[in-house]
């Protein structure tokens, strides 16, 4: 076991006496000026070439090491007096030196994480994910399982141990189906346990309720991943400033715990040589009792129990309550009451052995309840660790690591690099040899630093036997503790102080170089695939806009041309049947008796065959329409492929609502004259008529006298009496004969008269445009249809692409800014977690 440092001699250390300035030696640091760019320059830098003259607050915080005649043995001359001077000058400058830029380096970390925290917002942050079981502590390491990640070229160990990453809140994942059928369950978002185990501070903690890790990483939604990790990097800002707090301040804190009665407390009143915090066989601490100098008090010897709730001031006696040390037993167990107590106690001893009162820093003994008493109090310990400078933790000897202890040890092991390890109760060990290699080999695990620096950070004690002082031998190993852990505390200020801020910094940094690198690397690929995207989008959209209106047009031609056709088809057919309406009707004749009868049907036959002539045009139409639809639908899967749909269109649905009722527009009233062709008659009766007036008017002009002559004449061949005889039935024979042609042409005269009739009447109400007209308007109807459905899937089309096309460019927008945000994080965290390295802390210590 090598042994790195061993405490200083303690008759080194004197009085206490205030700090005075440091000098401002012409020493090589401070001749170069120092930048006070947090963020510029490199902090190596910074660390390296700052002048102390200019920092006053570098010379503030510390107390004056021990004066100089209690710094030296007597008889030490004046130039050993001024080289001790000038190393603890020198050892101060150190401090404050690693101080200023520690600090520097948590407010230039906070900035980091608080520029994450935006930039989680915008592009929430991956994390990786595997699904494999749970390996032991020793097996963390985790393979590459799947290509998504190509083998780190940076030379970084980091992307090695991940396996594919998920983003925690992202639309664009490129391969969800695969790799949830692989799985067969949701893929997780989250860091499995596995792979959290690889980061340090920025983990996401999955233990919460009853649910297994798996079951949550499952049960979790991807929304409420990047806000775990806003909660994550919220508590690490927090975390930050209390360790800014506590690097700020001059006292240093020492935390007691361990296991429920591993004799923490006892431990506690051996370092003070005195009975002051409660012991017992039974768990007795269950509140955190701080004990420190009572000169902080006044001088008085007193314990300040702080009620529940109540935030401490010493002034202010509200917050606690004033009770002398013998109530300290009472007051350990009044967890309703209090939350904590300070335990106010004078150390009589030289300087050089008290711990409290050593005359270089004020420290805190922190008594906090055992770890595995109950959740609540488990939980507070590990809450206290923040404002924590030295753990001191006390194990039993007997029992060794239980498990809680393991959980706290490996938690502490986060920032502080050193634990100091009590093994307690030692003197209850019969194979004294045994029960150290055991131990030591448990701690090799947990803490390997410590476990290399055993020889001043692992004790094997029975603090029992301290202040009885009985076993001179036993008090000698406590001797030994008690002046590692005043030089752990006290000379190694530097490594007890600073060392936690320093080793938080570089676990954190370490994680934002991993997160860096896995979200760089995937903002990248995301990047090459949204650019080829945009590549192949951008004509698409373009060619769709063009075709849209090349196909809308071509729709518009298709319907102007089948409606047309359809219209002059309509108007051909109907006007056909109508010039022809009195013709092809074979109307059976049963007789002038019936004529009435044989008028009506004609009618009706008529009037039929004209109705069939429309129903013959709408059928014409319904075929012009199929084959209108057919090409229009032919052109949407032309142009938009599945993506048109096409509907089913049902021809005979047509013409249902507006057909054509001839029968209720024709009024065509039956008359007598249309029994009678007068037309015919009339140029009949118009032909003898004129014979009649020629020959009336033609013997006139000749000889009117010799006509009537010739009746006298022939009245007196037959006599007068012959001759009104004869007159008389030729007139009537003459009548009857015309009344028989008369009736003998209606059969031939009612379809005449009618079909004229008809056609006058169709011919006033434009019968036949007024159809054809319908039924092309019926075609254009239906023919709009398909069309729309076209024109919309096309806009539906367009708009897709128009609206991938702008996510697209608005998520390059993002990846570009991912990309550079996130190369600017892994160069930054990289330099930061090297010049964070370089804080020399032993340096301060070893001068
Ligand atoms: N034999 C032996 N007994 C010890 C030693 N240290 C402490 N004990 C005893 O162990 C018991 C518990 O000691 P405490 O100091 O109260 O233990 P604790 O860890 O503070 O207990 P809680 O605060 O209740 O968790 C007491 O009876 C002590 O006398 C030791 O070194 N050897």
């Amino acid at each position: 076991m090598s042994q790195r440092y061993y405490p200083a001699e303690s008759s080194s250390r004197g009085a206490r006496r205030p700090f005075a300035r440091a000098a401002t030696t012409p020493s090589e640091p401070s001749e170069r000026a120092f930048s006070d760019s947090g963020y510029g320059g490199s902090i190596s830098e910074d660390v390296r070439n700052f002048d102390l003259s200019e920092l006053s607050e570098l010379n503030e915080d510390m107390p004056m090491p021990p004066s100089i005649s209690t710094l030296t043995a007597p008889g030490a001359d004046a130039t050993d007096v001024d080289r001790r001077q000038h190393q603890m000058h020198i050892q101060q400058m150190h401090y404050n030196q690693n101080r200023v830029a520690l600090s520097r380096s948590i407010y230039r970390t906070i900035d980091t994480l608080e520029g994450l925290q935006n930039m989680n917002q915008t592009w929430p942050i991956h994390y990786p994910a595997v699904q494999r079981p749970e390996p032991t502590p020793m097996q963390r390491k985790v393979s590459m399982t799947d290509d998504f990640f190509t083998p780190d070229t940076t030379g970084s160990p980091s992307m090695e141990r991940f396996a594919p990453v998920r983003r925690a809140l992202t639309s664009f994942d490129r391969r969800p189906s695969r790799e949830v059928s692989r799985s067969g369950t949701p893929e997780p978002r989250l860091m499995s346990p596995q792979i959290s185990q690889e980061f340090n501070i920025l983990k996401l903690d999955l233990r919460i309720g009853s649910l297994s890790q798996s079951e949550l990483v499952h049960s979790l939604e991807k929304e409420s991943i990047a806000s775990l990790l806003d909660n994550k990097l919220t508590q690490a800002i927090k975390h930050l400033r209390s360790l800014r707090d506590r690097i700020e301040d001059t006292a240093s804190k020492v935390l007691v715990t361990g296991d429920l009665n591993a004799g923490k407390s006892t431990f506690c009143n051996a370092l003070l040589r005195k009975k002051i915090l409660p012991e017992d066989q039974q768990p007795c601490t269950e509140i955190f009792c701080e004990v420190l100098d009572c000169r902080v008090n006044n001088g008085v010897e007193e314990v300040h129990a702080i009620f529940k709730g109540a935030t401490y001031d010493r002034m202010d006696e509200r917050t606690y309550e004033a009770r002398p040390l013998k109530d300290l037993e009472d007051i350990v167990i009044m967890v309703d009451k209090y939350s904590s107590a300070k335990v106010y106690v004078e150390d009589s001893r030289p300087i050089e052995q008290s711990l409290l009162r050593n005359g270089v820093v004020d420290i805190a003994l922190i008594d906090a309840p055992g770890l595995n008493m109950d959740s609540v109090q488990t939980t507070a310990v590990f809450a206290r660790q923040e404002e924590i400078d030295v753990v001191v933790f006390v194990v039993s000897a007997e029992n060794h690591f239980t498990l809680s202890a393991k959980e706290f040890l490996w938690n502490a092991a986060n920032e502080k690099a050193y634990l100091f390890i009590v093994v307690n109760r030692f003197d209850n060990i019969r194979d004294k040899v045994r029960c150290q290699r055991m131990i030591l080999e448990q701690i090799a695990n947990i803490s390997p630093q410590t476990f290399n620096d055993s020889q001043d950070l692992v004790h094997f004690v029975s603090s029992n036997a301290v202040i009885d002082g009985k076993d001179p031998d036993k008090s000698h190993d406590f001797d030994n503790l008690e002046s590692s852990l005043r030089g752990f505390v006290l000379d190694k200020r530097a490594r007890s102080k600073l060392g936690p801020a320093k080793s938080y910094l570089l676990n954190l940094l370490q994680d934002l170089e991993q997160l860096a690198l896995i979200n760089n690397n995937i903002a990248g690929r995301e990047l090459d695939a949204l650019r080829s995207d945009l590549a192949q989008l951008t004509p698409k959209y373009d060619e769709s806009v063009k075709a849209r209106i090349a196909v809308s047009d071509e729709c518009d031609r298709q319907i102007e041309d089948t409606c047309n056709a359809v219209y002059r088809n309509s108007r051909r057919e109907i006007s056909r049947t109508i010039d022809d309406v009195d013709k092809g009707n074979h109307i059976p004749w049963r007789g002038v008796f019936n004529s009435f009868q044989f008028a009506e049907e004609t009618r009706r036959a008529m009037l039929e065959s004209i109705t069939r002539a429309v129903v013959e045009a709408e059928d014409g139409a319904r075929r012009s329409t199929v084959s209108g639809v057919g090409a229009i639908n032919a052109l949407g899967v032309l142009h938009l492929k599945q993506e048109y749909v096409e509907r089913t269109f049902r021809p005979d649905f047509m013409f249902k609502k507006k057909r054509d009722a001839l029968g209720r527009h024709i009024k065509t009233q039956l008359d007598a004259f249309d029994f009678f062709d007068f037309d015919r008659q009339e140029k009949v009766a118009g032909m003898s008529m004129s014979l009649t007036v020629l020959s009336v008017a033609g013997s006139r002009m000749f000889n009117i006298s010799s006509w009537i002559d010739g009746v006298v004449q022939a009245t007196n061949i037959v006599g007068l009496r012959n001759a009104k005889r004869l007159i008389i039935p030729a007139i009537i024979a003459g009548v009857g004969a015309a009344a028989y042609w008369l009736i003998s042409d209606v059969q031939r005269a009612i379809p005449k008269k009618l079909a004229k009739k008809i056609k006058r009447e169709l011919a006033e109400m434009d019968y036949v445009h007024q159809n054809s007209e319908r039924i092309s308007k019926e075609v254009r109807k239906v023919l709009r249809f398909p069309a729309e459905e076209l024109r919309s899937g096309f806009q539906k089309n367009i708009e897709g692409l128009k609206v991938k096309k702008e996510e697209a460019t608005k998520r390059k927008g993002e990846c570009e800014v991912a990309v550079k945000y996130f190369g600017n994080l892994l160069r930054e965290s990289r330099e930061h977690a090297g010049a964070v390295r370089r804080y020399d802390l032993e340096a301060a210590s070893n001068h």
